[in-house]
């Protein structure tokens, strides 16, 4: 039995007209955000697909893309969870700088670093988010800044619990996240090494789809539009 994934980048938001770090901030969408949001759905009706579920982080720009795709797509009243798993790797007290001014402050390799390297740890917070959506997250969970590599370690129990065994069932699977949550997908998905990692960028917007056999064999994988 065959399943389709796919995973979809949210579309732009305030913080990505700004060119601010963003991470664990609940930014909005822009009206570009909601038109890009509006087209993958339409280019994902298109293709006819029917999805068995929805997966979406508890960060409001995901969400609401997740809505607007699903609404193309008349599918609203498909299975939806929302999960911190899926949540935007955390940028620590990067979040709200402006990327271009930290290049001047910190110098650009260092910022490349930041933004692109496997391993490498934004300058933490000095305390764990105290908001309400986060109740369920033991405190002990509750990143204060996150390397790709501990957001995929987060994001893993997420993926082989809820995503996995849907698959393996031939259920198409529709991933609504952000930009680092998916570079961590794609890493895992396509085995690609913490070196290569560097080179995989998902715009605002773009959506990739994953064809799988009822082993979990790769068997496709296509870009939307
Ligand atoms: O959190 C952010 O700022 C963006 O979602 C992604 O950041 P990046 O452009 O540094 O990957």
């Amino acid at each position: 039995m065959m399943a389709k994934l796919v995973i979809v980048r949210h579309g732009e938001s305030l913080a990505n007209q700004l060119n601010t770090y963003t991470g664990w901030s609940d930014v909005p969408l822009t009206d570009k955000g909601r038109l890009e949001a509006r087209q993958v759905g339409q280019q994902l009706q298109a293709t006819g697909i029917q999805f068995a579920q929805v997966h979406t982080s508890l960060l409001k720009r995901a969400i609401l893309t997740s809505y607007i795709i699903l609404e193309e797509m008349d599918q609203l009243a498909i299975p939806m969870t929302k999960s911190w798993r899926l949540n935007e790797r955390h940028y620590g007290a990067l979040r709200g700088l402006n990327k271009e001014t930290t290049r001047s402050v910190f110098g650009v390799a260092q910022v490349a670093r930041w933004r692109r390297s496997y391993t490498a740890i934004p300058p933490l917070l000095t305390q764990v988010s105290q908001e309400r959506r986060y109740r369920l997250v033991p405190l002990a969970s509750r990143p204060r800044g996150e390397s790709l590599a501990q957001a995929t370690q987060r994001l893993l129990p997420y993926w082989q619990d809820q995503i996995v065994p849907g698959l393996k069932q031939g259920r198409n699977q529709l991933v609504v996240a952000h930009g680092s949550t998916l570079r961590a997908l794609i890493k895992v998905i396509e085995q690609i090494s913490d070196q290569a990692i560097d080179g995989v960028e998902v715009a605002n917007g773009e959506a990739l789809c994953y064809q799988f056999d009822a082993t979990l064999q790769l068997i496709e994988k296509g870009r939307l539009g």
